[in-house]
């Protein structure tokens, strides 16, 4: 028998649970599963999204679980600094953390100036490195495993015109789990990204009003619709079971079969 973390790296329940952008979208939706299993849900959302927040954790509470609801931005280090002073004064350790703020302003290249190209790498992907360093620390001390869990996108393998600001920060997610896997597995803590493919949500409304591209999009994905964020929702809620202990460092792709179809 070697050495290590046992099998069951994760507690069944019930479980302290983050999930960042947590307002609207995938976030909302994970929230939401989380609940179900009667969670303790922080619900975080940015500044200007309370009362979208609030509607998360009123689903939160609909579906059995306990919401608590706090802002932060989460590319501000004294922000996330607060994100976990309040969380940890009320509930402790998290068992589980779900990486999910993100944002795509789509643009062209050669429009992309600094500030944009700084601000896109700052909540999608300096958010993700600052929250989980947040964290995991106390989950480490707590020393009973958990997750991490971040939401990486199909543009970590392919690419945008409109996305090469994005798509480099879904490049980098997926990068920072595989580290992170290495550095947290000796204590039962996994580190996996999860990588939507085309889903319905506010983030691609303005870019989805070419109806060409949704047409090009559905024409490739084989399960014959687009995405709902509740299928990204049960996906991040099935690697957080205790089940996926020695899943750790993987990219999983949930886009109905989009990335494979090419001919
Ligand atoms: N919808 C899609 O087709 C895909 C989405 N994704 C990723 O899924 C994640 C969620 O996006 P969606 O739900 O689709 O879009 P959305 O626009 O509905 O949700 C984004 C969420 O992030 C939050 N947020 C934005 N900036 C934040 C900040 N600075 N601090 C804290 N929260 C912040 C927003 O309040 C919102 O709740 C993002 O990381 C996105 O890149 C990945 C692949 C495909
Ligand atoms: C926001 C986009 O519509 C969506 O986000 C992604 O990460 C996918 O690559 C899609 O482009």
């Amino acid at each position: 028998m070697s050495g290590g973390a046992s099998r069951d790296t994760i507690r069944a329940g019930p479980r302290t649970v983050l999930v960042t952008g947590a307002a609207r979208g995938i976030g909302r939706a994970t929230a939401a599963r989380f609940g179900r299993e009667g969670a303790r849900v922080v619900v975080n959302h940015p500044p200007g999204e309370r009362e979208y927040a609030e509607q998360t954790a009123e689903l939160v509470r609909q579906e059995g679980g306990t919401p608590l609801v706090v802002e932060a931005d989460v590319a501000d280090p004294a922000a996330v600094t607060e994100l976990a002073a309040i969380v940890h004064a009320t509930w402790g350790p998290l068992d589980v953390l779900v990486n999910n703020a993100g944002i795509c302003p789509f643009a062209d290249f050669f429009d992309i100036d600094v500030e944009l190209w700084d601000r896109v790498q700052h909540v999608n992907l300096r958010g993700a490195f600052l929250v989980t360093q947040a964290f995991t620390k106390a989950m480490v001390e707590a020393g009973r495993g958990g997750r991490v869990l971040s939401v990486s996108s199909i543009s970590a393998w392919v690419g945008g015109s409109q996305q090469v600001h994005y798509c480099t920060t879904k490049a980098g997610i997926s990068s920072l789990m595989k580290s992170l896997a290495i550095v947290l597995g000796p204590h039962g803590i996994t580190c996996n990204a999860v990588l939507p493919g085309a889903i319905a949500t506010d983030i691609n409304k303005a870019d989805w009003t070419d109806q060409g591209k949704v047409d090009y999009f559905r024409s490739r994905i084989p399960a014959g619709r687009m995405g709902e964020p509740a299928d990204v929702a049960g996906v991040l809620w099935l690697l957080s079971q205790p089940e996926s202990a020695y899943m750790t460092g993987a990219d999983v792709l949930v886009d109905g079969g989009m990335f494979v179809n090419l001919q």
